[in-house]
Order: C-alpha cells, then structure tokens, then sequence
C-alpha cells in the first residue's frame, strides 16, 4: 500500500488532470480516508515506520534509501527522489534531502546495540543538485563518540558528483526521556 502511496504522490506533483476527474479522484480519496480512520490505531500499534524488514521503513515521508551494505560504523545504499521531492529544475527539495540524512544517520546511531539516541542537530551543504528520478549512492558513517554525543557524517553522491553532505550530532537519551 505504502509503494503505491508512494507511486500516487509522483504521478499527483506531475500530472495536469482536467477538472472533472480531478473532482473525480477528490471524491475518490475522501472515501479512502473515512475507511481508513474506522481502523484508527496508537502509534504503538501503527504499521507504518515500524517494518524496519521494508524499505523505507513501511513509511510515505522519507524517500526509500536501500541498504546495500552495513556494519554498526558504516553504512552503503541508495536513495532515489521521485517527482514528489521536486524543489524546482529537476533538483530535490532542500527539505527533503535532510530527511534522508536523518534517517540514514539516525539508524546508524542506533544500530549496533547501541541505546536509542535522537538527533540534537543536523547539518546540510548542498554541494551540487541532487537530481530526481537517478538511483544515487547514499553513504553514512560513525565520526566520533563522547559520552552520550554521537556524531555521524553521511553524502550523497551522483556517479563522482557530491550533491551534498551532512553532519548530524545524536544524543543517546537517558532512562525515562521521551
Ligand atoms: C528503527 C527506527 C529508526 C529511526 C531512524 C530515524 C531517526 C530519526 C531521529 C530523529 O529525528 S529524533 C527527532 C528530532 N530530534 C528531537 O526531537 C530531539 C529534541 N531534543 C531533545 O530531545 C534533547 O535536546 C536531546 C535529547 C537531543 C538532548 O537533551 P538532553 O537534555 O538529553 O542532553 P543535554 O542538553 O544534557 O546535552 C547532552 C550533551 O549534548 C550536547 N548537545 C545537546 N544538544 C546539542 C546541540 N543541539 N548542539 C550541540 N550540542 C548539543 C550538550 O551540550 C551536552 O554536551 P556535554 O555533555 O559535552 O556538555
């Protein structure tokens, strides 16, 4: 469902429909949405972001970055922006781009064993455009640890292009923090 949610939010950002069949699919979408809500559920009991077995998570918000290669250090994949990611000319959203940083990196602060830390920032250069509809190489890894500070570098890469890279500080949380 998740995959054709994902394929809907590319062809809606890229398509002209006339307006008949957009009033047409409006309908169409309202009545999804009233169906799903009778099934509403707890964060806890949601599917979505929690099947860490599917890309991306089982999740529509963060573009799909597939896992190539890992260890509790590194991490090797790619990640592809779809039509819905659009800034303007061909290039990604410069917040969408962050999104994808904050997944790789997060995961990889938390992996390995490790207690669950969160992002206390996260620090983007967009060093070229990051073009949509290209698989493009995506890399995070472990910089350096200080106590509970983990801090994690990643980039995204189009052949030898770097379109932009990314430091994020993670904070492992302490017993009982939200
Ligand atoms: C399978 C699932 C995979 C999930 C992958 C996706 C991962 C997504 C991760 C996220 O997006 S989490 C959501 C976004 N982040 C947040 O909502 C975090 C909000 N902020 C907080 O909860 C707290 O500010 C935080 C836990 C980050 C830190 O607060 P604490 O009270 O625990 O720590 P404290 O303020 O005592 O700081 C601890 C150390 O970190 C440092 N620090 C904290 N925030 C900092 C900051 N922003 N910049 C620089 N240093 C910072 C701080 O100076 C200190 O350094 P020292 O130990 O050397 O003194």
């Amino acid at each position: 469902m998740i995959e054709s949610l994902r394929l809907l939010h590319d062809r809606i950002t890229g398509a002209a429909p006339p307006p008949e069949l957009l009033k047409e699919m409006t309908r169409a979408f309202e009545d999804l949405a009233v169906e799903l809500g009778l099934y509403a559920v707890s964060e806890r009991e949601q599917i979505t972001g929690h099947r860490i077995d599917l890309p991306g998570r089982g999740q529509a918000l963060v573009p799909v970055f597939t896992v190539d290669e890992s260890d509790d250090e590194h991490v090797r994949g790619s990640v592809r922006f779809g039509r819905y990611y659009l800034g303007g000319n061909g290039a990604a959203h410069g917040g969408a781009i962050p999104l994808v940083f904050d997944e790789m990196l997060g995961r990889l602060a938390n992996a390995g064993g490790r207690p669950i830390s969160r992002t206390a920032y996260l620090r983007v250069d967009y060093r070229s455009i990051t073009p949509l509809d290209r698989d493009l190489r995506a890399e995070a890894w472990f910089d350096r640890e200080e106590g509970r500070k983990r801090f994690l570098r990643g980039a995204i890469f189009d052949g030898e292009t770097r379109c932009a890279e990314a430091e994020g500080l993670f904070v492992a949380l302490n017993p009982g923090q939200p």
